[in-house]
């Protein structure tokens, strides 16, 4: 098991904490996968409970008691029959993330990233976050003692991530500035070794996140769907998930890889804007604007894995606007009783956008993820919905609106 940079190939260790290449490129953990091949099989991993940790053989840990988990992953494929109805697609899927521990897929890198964290003995993590990975970094780092500081774009942070970090014990700090900014001071306190940094541009992180990529494969016994539709922010979830179907094909558990299809919002889409020009590096947003708070994110630090995992993929590359989001949003949970943050319903509005374009075809097997809880946002979903109805205590009127159902 080595680290090797994507862009010049150089390998590093990986006992040493370095987060990018000399060369500036990004790293990726590789493994002897003819040595995985020998020890893994479909049977075995159905031995143990599904979730991260079902396939040990694929994770960068060397020192199994130093594991911290909160029982990630596992997290349900629904099938959605009337939305398929609805949108006019065959086989459409949802791979709700929102049931994680703390209510997003963060909790599968986290699993892995402080594992790594508890192995090197380090004291202090950190990251930036529009949310999420702060929420589920303060957990982990409770569970096994370590401190942890989060940076936070101040006012454009989800209540209820907000709250989550906060009562985890955290060090909550608000900037005056985005996630862009929040992210190269937490880079500047890992660079001088003060934190352990957790942000997604550690590739032990995205090891845990890859694991979505194999529970999809394990829970359609083994089918690969064709085409797999994830919201894009910070880009490091497209190119785990691309890593995974890699590392399953590779090791010949499944026989054909699926297209990666990477959804941003229109006030945020500097991968989009590559894909479009064919190119293999973004230019950054400066100010980035969306609802969507937990995309809102204009200079994506795994820009050239998500770009090679669409290209790679003969996949493609889509933006939504804010009310294609919150209409997605709505129909998910009013078809099939699913409730998902803005972001997460990026997948189902860019599902929707390229059936219509004619991009997707409607034959095609097709896996929506939704990656984070819709509670986590609740000013978002009130924002969205209609005023409850205010009565007197009177049952006469209750029957009347009954009627109205
Ligand atoms: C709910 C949610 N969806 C999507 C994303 C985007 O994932 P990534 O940054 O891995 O592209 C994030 C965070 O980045 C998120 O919190
Ligand atoms: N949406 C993310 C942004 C940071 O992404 P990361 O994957 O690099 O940690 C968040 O929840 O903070």
């Amino acid at each position: 098991m080595i680290q090797r940079c994507i862009k010049c190939g150089k390998t590093y260790d990986v006992d040493e904490i370095v987060y990018t290449c000399e060369c500036g490129g990004l790293l990726e953990i590789v493994y002897d996968y003819e040595e995985i091949k020998d020890k893994v099989s479909k049977e075995k991993f159905r031995e143990r409970e599904i979730g991260v940790w079902r396939y040990l053989e694929y994770l960068p840990v060397k020192d199994e008691s130093k594991i911290v988990s909160l029982c990630e992953g596992g997290t349900p494929l629904y099938r959605c029959k009337n939305l398929e109805k609805e949108l006019g697609v065959k086989e459409l899927y949802v791979k709700n993330e929102g049931a994680n521990p703390t209510g997003s897929f963060k909790d599968r890198g986290m699993t892995v990233g402080v594992t790594r964290a508890n192995e090197l003995g380090v004291e202090v993590v950190g990251c930036a976050s529009t949310g999420n990975t702060s929420a589920s970094l303060a957990a982990y780092s409770a569970r096994c003692g370590k401190k942890c500081i989060v940076l936070l774009p101040e006012g454009k942070v989800a209540l209820g991530k907000l709250a989550q970090a906060m009562f985890y014990g955290a060090k909550v700090i608000q900037i005056k500035g985005n996630f862009d900014d929040a992210l190269d001071m937490v880079k500047q306190l890992a660079k001088e070794k003060l934190i352990y940094l957790l942000n997604s541009i550690n590739p032990f992180r995205l090891e845990g996140q890859k694991t979505i990529a194999f529970e999809i494969c394990d829970q359609l016994n083994w089918q690969v769907p064709d085409r797999v539709i994830v919201p894009v922010g910070n880009a490091g979830n497209i190119s785990a998930i691309w890593k995974g179907f890699k590392e399953f094909e590779m090791t010949g558990i499944i026989d054909k890889l699926p297209k990666m299809t990477g959804i941003q919002a229109e006030g945020a889409k500097p991968i989009v804007e590559a894909f479009r020009k064919g190119a293999k590096d973004i230019v950054p947003y400066k100010n980035p604007e969306t609802i969507a708070t937990a995309i809102r994110i204009g200079n994506p630090v795994n820009a050239p894995k998500a770009l090679d995992a669409i290209y790679s993929s003969n996949g493609y590359a889509e933006a939504v606007t804010d009310e294609e989001i919150v209409e997605a949003q709505k129909l998910l949970a009013r078809r099939e009783g699913i409730f998902v943050e803005p972001a997460s319903a990026s997948s189902i509005a860019g599902l929707k956008k390229l059936l219509e374009e004619g991009i997707i075809d409607r034959d095609e097997r097709i896996v929506c993820i939704t990656t984070g809880h819709g509670l986590k946002d609740p000013d978002a979903a009130i924002r969205a919905s209609e005023e409850p109805i205010k009565i007197e205590c009177d049952v006469e009127i209750l029957k009347k609106l009954l009627k109205e159902l």
